[in-house]
């Protein structure tokens, strides 16, 4: 294994590092402990980074993997245990509170053969804007013959506190329409995109349009099978039972400003989750990890 190769770049304002280890090669921003790209040497990357993503202080990146935390999404459409952490009359910003902040690099390490990079995001006295809890929050990454990526929360309160998070990664692929994912037969999911129903699904998940679903109760592992590229990646998951697929396909990538109008045929969201019923509650003192480690194998 080669000797780690860190690199400080500023991507428009954002401090970023270029990180090589042995065949692989990660970007990733102090804003938001944000991954921007993964690749490994002689594939296309596994992680996208939108060409046409902006690096502006405060506003979250449209690409990589977003950190959504101390809620997903659309806060009204979390379990009431959820919303009731937030104190503010403000609309609350959707996907949480740390995505577009700066977090501090706690450190770049070699660890055995593999290289660990760590984020912290020490809770300020009082909480958050409008979020008056305790909880530390910190992102590992590790480098091996995969990306493992790891979010640690751990309440440093007296209260219970509850959240809901993703790991929104963007992953890239040769063609959305062209790829499937395995894993999902016969899980129920909630389709966002009619009135938040219940569906089963049947068979693996082909795409054919807009894409934004739930999956419940989900298995460790999930596969994005690309026959053009010749090759899988899978998401091993730990402390996680959900997962959110989402694709914007035409007309939503063509009303966003940070993506080509094409951009959508190059991505998938599949996003490690603990959403809906999966949602943490955290004990005084506790601590839950949320991870997902990536890798590719050859079809
Ligand atoms: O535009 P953003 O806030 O980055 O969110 C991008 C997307 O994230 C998730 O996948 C949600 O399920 C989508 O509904 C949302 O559109």
């Amino acid at each position: 294994m080669s000797t780690p190769n860190v690199e400080a770049v500023k991507l428009d304002e954002l401090n970023c590092w270029r990180i090589r280890h042995g065949q692989a090669e990660l970007l990733v921003a102090q804003q938001g402990a944000h991954i921007l790209s993964y690749q490994v040497a002689g594939q296309p990357p596994l992680i996208w980074l939108n060409d046409e993503a902006v690096f502006k202080a405060g506003k979250s990146i449209r690409a990589g993997v977003p950190v959504c935390w101390p809620w997903f999404g659309n806060l009204a459409r979390n379990p009431q245990s959820v919303q009731a952490m937030r104190i503010s009359s403000e609309p609350a910003a959707p996907h949480g509170l740390v995505r577009a902040i700066d977090w501090e690099l706690g450190g770049i390490e070699a660890e055995g053969e593999s290289l660990k990079i760590e984020f912290l995001l020490p809770c300020p006295e009082g909480g958050l804007p409008g979020w008056p809890h305790k909880v530390d929050l910190k992102l590992s990454i590790r480098l091996d013959e995969q990306l493992h990526i790891s979010l640690t929360s751990h309440n440093q309160g007296t209260d219970t506190v509850t959240i809901s998070q993703a790991l929104h990664s963007y992953f890239a692929v040769s063609d959305v329409r062209n790829v499937h994912v395995e894993g999902l037969d016969g899980l129920s999911y909630i389709e966002t995109l009619d009135d938040w129903k219940t569906v089963t699904q049947s068979g693996d998940l082909h795409f054919t349009g807009e894409t934004d679903r739930i999956y419940l109760d989900t298995p460790t592992q999930l596969s994005i099978v690309d026959p053009s590229w010749e090759r899988r990646i899978e998401l091993t998951s730990s402390g996680s039972r959900s997962a959110v697929i989402w694709n914007p396909w035409t007309e939503r990538a063509a009303a966003f400003s940070d993506m080509a109008d094409d951009g959508w045929q190059r991505m998938l969201c599949i996003e490690t989750a603990n959403v809906m019923g999966d949602v943490v509650a955290l004990a005084p003192g506790a601590s839950h990890t949320l991870g997902v480690s990536i890798g590719s194998k050859v079809l």
